[in-house]
């Protein structure tokens, strides 16, 4: 998702985010405008959650608090993205400060040769040539007001679009590369989501929510006969498996080298199981090619699978645990199965 907040919700954004920040023990500055700008526009709930905990204990947030919550909410993307949206605010921040000080001072000095004119019209000079200045200093304050109008909007443009680079770098940081599943952080975070009382991430839709792990079997082999660029061709079509059979409202992630997830609504444990079925038929069922070797004949990959029911109440790692378990049963028994452990 990226922001597309019109410059009327930034502005309201901006206002929102503020005051509050000025309540706070840190200085303001584009670190701490950062985290309260994401507090206030909804869309960061692990930081909302994070600041909600810290002011549930009346406690402000001082500078440390609030450089690692933007370190670990907000700032987890390349150094250079978080550098150049640290330097964006900074620039954005100090040319509105700049803009409001120069109104700041036309609009004193439009008082003050009010102040004059008011006085010329008391003393009886010319009423004609007071008017005409009364009208050029109406002008001055004008064009100020607009300059500061059409800086203030160039600011907000600019904010959105260091907005937008800050939401894009995060969405990129949740996704493993090679295959484009979500990566481990992003299949801890949904975890996390669930075990911190939200319920399962597609609870709405159905209460049953659970995990499968797969694992590659006998990578090491694979890499060690056909070489690493096989492997990670390997790794990108059982990639591809799952995200062919991921259900509406689930997630497939890669968690490790040849280690995937799925976490899944299903009806019941005997659907989850024929849907780990599927998935481990058409795995053990492809035909992987070698580019440019399209006639040899490899070996048969094949996944073992662990599966188990996330149940309410479980913690995210009491869960894994279970489903590791599983997975490991498979890998004993001879791998290519799927092992089902009941909650
Ligand atoms: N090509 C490739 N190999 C990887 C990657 N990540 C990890 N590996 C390899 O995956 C292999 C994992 O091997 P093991 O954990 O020993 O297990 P295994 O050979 O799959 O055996 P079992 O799991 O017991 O069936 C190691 O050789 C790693 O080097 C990757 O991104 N690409």
């Amino acid at each position: 998702m990226r922001y597309e907040h019109s410059i009327e919700r930034s502005t309201e954004l901006l206002r929102a985010a503020l005051p509050l920040m000025s309540r706070q023990q840190s200085a303001l500055h584009p670190i701490s405008y950062a985290v309260w700008y994401e507090y206030v526009c909804g869309g960061n709930p692990s930081l909302r959650e994070a600041v909600d905990a810290q002011l549930a204990q009346h406690q402000a947030l001082d500078e440390v608090r609030t450089r690692e919550l933007f370190t670990r909410h907000i700032a987890e993307i390349d150094p250079g993205t978080a550098q150049r949206v640290s330097d964006g605010f900074s620039r954005v921040l100090t040319g509105m400060a700049e803009s409001a000080a120069l109104a700041g001072d036309q609009t004193a000095r439009f008082g003050d040769s009010l102040s004059r004119l008011s006085a010329d019209l008391l003393v009886e000079h010319d009423p004609g040539s007071t008017l005409l200045a009364l009208q050029d200093s109406t002008r001055d304050m004008q064009s100020a007001m607009a300059r500061l109008q059409q800086r203030l909007a160039e600011s907000q443009r600019e904010i959105l679009q260091l907005r937008d680079e800050v939401r894009q770098a995060r969405q990129d940081s949740l996704i493993d590369s090679l295959t484009g599943l979500a990566n481990r952080r992003a299949f801890d975070e949904r975890m996390q989501q669930w075990a911190g009382g939200d319920g399962p991430p597609h609870a709405g839709a159905d209460p049953h929510a659970f995990l499968m792990l797969a694992d590659i079997d006998h990578f090491k082999r694979v890499n060690d006969t056909y070489g690493h660029a096989f492997g990670d061709q390997v790794i990108k079509a059982v990639a591809q498996v799952l995200q062919q059979f991921m259900p509406g409202g689930g997630l497939a992630a890669r968690i490790g080298g040849e280690e995937f997830a799925l976490l899944m609504p299903a009806a019941d444990a005997q659907q989850a199981r024929d849907l780990a079925e599927q998935v481990r038929r058409r795995i053990a069922g492809s035909r992987i090619r070698r580019q440019g070797r399209a006639d040899e004949a490899i070996e048969r990959i094949t996944v073992s699978l662990g599966l188990t029911r996330c149940r309410p109440g479980d913690s995210a790692a009491a869960v894994i645990d279970r489903a590791d378990q599983a997975l490991y049963q498979s890998k004993q028994g001879g791998r290519d199965r799927v092992t089902l452990l009941a909650a």
